[in-house]
């Protein structure tokens, strides 16, 4: 079964909070309470035996979760070393730092202080969490270098640290990370352990939030009805935000089961044939353009399309003869022989770009947009699209574009830029924001490949895919497959966003099951056995 779960931003997260206490059913204390409950729990998972712990507490609520777990903690026998900033704005957590001084000191949250005392078993990051508006600078920043720098003077890094709704610093919007001070190594140490509340936000799945987070646990605080009504009452314009398959512990109230893998499998049979799955058509290069097209149209069978078609030029034809021999071959010199050819309107989906040249995808894409038909632009098709304003207006919601970040930078230089750019404030934009921003101004599905995988909607919906595991699927020949396993979905009757969605997750769980040595070639021999899992 294909699970998911619900990704909210950081504005949404503080208006769920806001309803929830609005409501009077639930006090911010209440919620502070949990929220310190549930980290504290799972430090005493790890560590079943009490500890020294150092528990360092920022300005705002999230420190107000860390006096929580200060009490807690030493409620449980651990020896407890609390380090806090002087001002404490917020009544829940003010109040939560005087229910601890009145069990233990607070030492200045300096860098000296954090040098001073015993070294502890665990540190618990409480210093900001989503309320950051700005990089952190000064003081904090160099305790900060201390905690996840790696390369600089880190000295409690990697298996001790506890991150209190996310690493300290990181954008959760983003998962952009400060610069540390100058001579201070960069952002790069892991937690081992990341507790967020009700739901995971964007940066904890993009950008360097994965690599910074650690494991990731995700920790249910009572959210639920509040989460669904301010969610529904977001007006006409869906936003909703996904994580497909998530690699971590999802709360059971959180759990999104999706059913795009019941019509993976291909029953009834007795009822259907190879036409009810679809036809795709595979737009290949001249003579001597490699094996680009040949992947695509391999994985396209793989899924399960019922035929596939493979089109090269005559004069390549032949170099397109190797097997499989259950794809089906087809000249087609140009745009009419491409219109002649759509007039068979059982080919219901398109591949284009994989080894295709780029004049030549040009000329078949000004036939093939017009007709409607679900497509898959990668590789050459994106250029050609980068350069003729005139393809870019005639995209439509059956299109997907699967460009890496060099092709989007391409196609949408003024996102790219906005991406790449150092922000002043938090939270940063990121590539899911460029992503979304792209999809409703080209009309069409784009998918931004990388580690973390970002697919948007025109009409704003979007996922999150991160495999930050699988750095081996990095492979010449990697994107052709997945544009053929895209086509393929399509052409059995996927709607775009799904099939783009579910496509790249079998994509990886193929390279994930295959391992390292993974060659591009492997990939759709393993496309099998994901679906058998997946069943
Ligand atoms: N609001 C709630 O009801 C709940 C909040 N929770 C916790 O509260 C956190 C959010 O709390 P807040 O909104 O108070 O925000 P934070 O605690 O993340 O930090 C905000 C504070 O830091 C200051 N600040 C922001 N950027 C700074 C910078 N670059 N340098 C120095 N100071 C900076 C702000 O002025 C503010 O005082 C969550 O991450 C979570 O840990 C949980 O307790 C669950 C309930
Ligand atoms: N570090 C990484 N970890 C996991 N997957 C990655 C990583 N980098 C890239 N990918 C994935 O590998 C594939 C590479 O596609 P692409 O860049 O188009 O390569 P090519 O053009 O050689 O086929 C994409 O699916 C992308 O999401
Ligand atoms: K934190």
């Amino acid at each position: 079964m294909l699970t998911g779960t619900e990704v909210l931003t950081t504005a949404q997260m503080r208006a769920i909070e806001s309803a929830a206490m609005a409501s009077g059913q639930v006090t911010g204390l209440e919620l502070m309470e949990r929220a310190g409950r549930a980290v504290a729990g799972h430090i005493r998972l790890r560590w079943p035996k009490a500890g020294c712990v150092t528990v360092l507490c920022g300005p705002g609520n999230n420190g107000g979760d860390g006096y929580v777990v200060a009490r807690l903690l030493h409620r449980a026998g651990w020896r407890v070393r609390v380090l806090g900033t002087e001002n404490m704005p917020g009544p829940d957590a003010a109040e939560m730092k005087q229910r601890w001084a009145e069990i233990g000191g607070i030492g200045p949250l300096t860098e000296r202080g954090l040098q001073g005392g015993p070294e502890s078993d665990v540190y618990v990051d409480a210093i900001f969490g989503t309320g950051l508006t700005r990089p952190p600078e000064g003081e904090i920043a160099s305790i900060l270098a201390r905690i996840f720098g790696r390369g600089g003077d880190g000295a409690y890094h990697c298996s001790r640290v506890v991150a209190v709704d996310c690493p300290s610093g990181l954008c959760m919007d983003s998962g952009k990370a400060p610069a540390l001070p100058p001579g201070r190594g960069t952002f790069d140490s892991p937690a081992r352990l990341t507790v967020a509340f009700d739901s995971p936000k964007p940066g904890h799945l993009i950008g360097l939030g994965p690599m910074l987070c650690g494991e990731l646990i995700v920790a249910d605080i009572g959210l639920i009805q509040w989460r669904e009504r301010n969610l529904a009452s977001r007006g006409r314009r869906p936003v909703r935000l996904e994580a497909i398959w998530p690699r971590f512990d999802i709360p059971d109230a959180r759990r999104i089961e999706f059913s795009l893998t019941d019509r993976l499998g291909k029953h009834p049979f007795a009822s259907q044939h190879k036409y009810s799955h679809g036809h795709a058509l595979v737009l290949a290069g001249g003579p001597a353009k490699g094996g680009a097209a040949r992947l695509s149209a391999r994985a396209a069978l793989r899924i399960g399309a019922g035929l596939v078609t493979l089109a090269p030029p005559q004069d390549a034809l032949p170099e397109y003869s190797s097997p499989p021999d259950a794809l089906m071959r087809r000249a087609l010199d140009d745009g009419d022989a491409l219109r002649g050819a759509l007039d068979d309107t059982r080919i219901n989906a398109a591949c284009i770009g994989p080894g295709c040249g780029i004049d030549r995808a040009a000329a078949l894409l000004a036939v093939l947009l017009p007709t409607g038909r679900g497509t898959v632009l990668d590789a050459d098709a994106l250029t050609a699209l980068s350069q003729d304003p005139g393809l870019m207006a005639a995209l439509h919601g059956r299109c997907i574009l699967t460009p890496h970040g060099g092709e989007f930078a391409r196609l949408f230089p003024d996102l790219a830029e906005k991406v790449e750019a150092t922000p002043s404030q938090w939270p940063a934009y990121s590539k899911l924001d460029a992503a979304r921003e792209a999809a409703a101004r080209c009309g069409a599905v784009v998918l931004l490949k990388g580690p973390d995988t970002v697919i948007a909607a025109p009409d704003g919906r979007a996922r999150i895919h991160s495999a930050f595991d699988i750095p081996w699927l990095a492979t010449a020949g990697a994107g052709d497959v997945l544009a053929g396993i895209i086509t393929g979905l399509l052409a059995r009757g996927f709607q775009p966003l799904d099939a783009a969605s579910l496509g790249t997750l079998i994509h990886a769980q193929a390279a994930r099951l295959f391992g390292p040595g993974l060659i591009a070639d492997d990939l759709s021999e393993m496309i099998p056995q994901v679906l058998r899992d997946l069943a």
